[in-house]
């Protein structure tokens, strides 16, 4: 079985959506983050260079949700997938990106992709 580092549950209130009156307003995003990563080595070091850092990761996924405007929830998922990928070098991940005040008659509405690096 494989090692994950996750992050569940992070609220990021962001414009986004395909009307135009979503671009006009704020609108909360739930994304959960299931990354793989080996835990061993921080594990026996102790050091946190050896993690895969969640504080660093969510403090990231944040800023680049709020630094622009989105249309659909897919393009918000694949942007944190590639990023995360590319700037904290993970290599197989899982995110998902749930828009829970969407539709009303629904808890909440979600888009999940899982991707890996090619070998
Ligand atoms: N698969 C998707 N369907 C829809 C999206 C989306 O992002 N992905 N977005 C909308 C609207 O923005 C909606 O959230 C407004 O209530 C509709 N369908």
């Amino acid at each position: 079985m494989q090692d994950f580092v996750s992050i569940e549950g992070l609220e990021v209130l962001a414009v986004v959506g395909i009307f135009e009156w979503e671009q006009e307003i704020t609108q909360p995003l739930v994304i959960d983050l299931k990354m793989a990563w080996d835990n061993r080595k921080p594990a026996k070091t102790g050091a946190i260079e050896d993690a895969l850092d969640y504080d660093a990761v969510q403090k990231a996924v944040t800023s680049w949700i709020t630094a622009k405007t989105w249309g659909l929830i897919e393009d918000v998922a694949e942007i944190i997938a590639t990023r995360i990928m590319a700037e904290f070098n993970v290599s197989e991940l899982q995110v998902r990106v749930a828009k829970p005040t969407a539709v009303k008659a629904a808890r909440t509405v979600a888009v999940t992709i899982h991707r890996k690096r090619e070998a």
